[in-house]
């Protein structure tokens, strides 16, 4: 069987703030259209994670590749012109600008993810492509960093937490979202709390606590098998 090169590569990954140490030796990787789901409680690494990948922390240790390239000591908008997208979880970055200037920030020439489009999937923001982020309330201001992170036509997505905060209703819409973009070829790491979310979208499974890995496995595997992640998520 031809074995397909990862997409991403994290390997023996170790990161700091100053001298406190919040990842320790994370290793895994992410195949091109695959969705992988970032799971732990607070605290366990996974916003670490995703902006260690993003340039946004330098590993003390260990290695990123994206595409076979090293990335890691490289700055966050050179990993992005690359092909990275990033969706933080503070979603107040931009609240000066208005929702169109947000989604059309990094829009590249030729990408498929056009306003038009982004409003299709928000129907609710519609009307509202004129109003600052700030203006907006929680949900829309999460429709609205979607678009923003995908204007440049990531080949990779980095999502913190995008169920967080958002009406049922709301989830399903970032769900449905989520899928169509998996099947246009979009890798996904999505960081979560919110394992039926996460098990609904995902393919695979990256288990953290402590700043380590502590499992990685098929979602398939976490529906049957759902107390193998949860022991990870309750509090303790
Ligand atoms: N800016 C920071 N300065 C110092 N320590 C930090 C900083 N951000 C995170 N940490 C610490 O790093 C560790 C990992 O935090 P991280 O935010 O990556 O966890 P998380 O799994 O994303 O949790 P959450 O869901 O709360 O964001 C924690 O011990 C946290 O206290």
């Amino acid at each position: 069987m031809e074995v397909e090169t990862p997409l991403l590569e994290v390997a023996g990954v170790d990161a700091f703030y100053g001298r406190s140490q919040a990842l320790f030796d994370v290793s895994f990787s992410i195949g091109p259209r695959e969705v992988v789901a970032i799971l732990g409680r607070n605290g366990a690494g996974k916003t670490t994670t995703l902006r260690t990948i993003m340039g946004f922390n330098v590993p003390g240790q260990g290695s990123v590749r994206f595409d076979g390239r090293l990335i890691s000591g490289q700055k966050p908008h050179r990993i992005a012109r690359q092909g990275i997208g990033y969706v933080p979880e503070t979603r107040d970055a931009f609240s000066l600008l208005t929702v169109e200037e947000n989604i059309m920030l990094g829009y590249r020439a030729g990408s498929p993810y056009t306003l038009e489009r982004f409003l299709g999937w928000f129907p609710e923001l519609q009307g509202l492509t004129r109003r600052r982020g700030a203006q907006l309330s929680g949900g829309q201001q999460q429709m609205m960093v979607i678009g923003r992170g995908l204007a440049p036509a990531p080949r990779l997505l980095l999502l913190d937490e995008p169920s967080q905060g958002l009406a049922p209703v709301v989830v399903k819409s970032v769900a449905r979202v989520l899928t169509e973009l998996r099947d246009e070829a979009i890798s996904i790491i999505l960081v979560e709390q919110n394992l039926a979310f996460a098990l609904q979208i995902a393919d695979r499974v990256i288990v953290m606590e402590n700043g380590t890995v502590v499992d990685i496995l098929t979602a398939e595997e976490g529906r049957r098998a759902p107390a193998r992640i949860e022991r990870y998520l309750a509090i303790h």
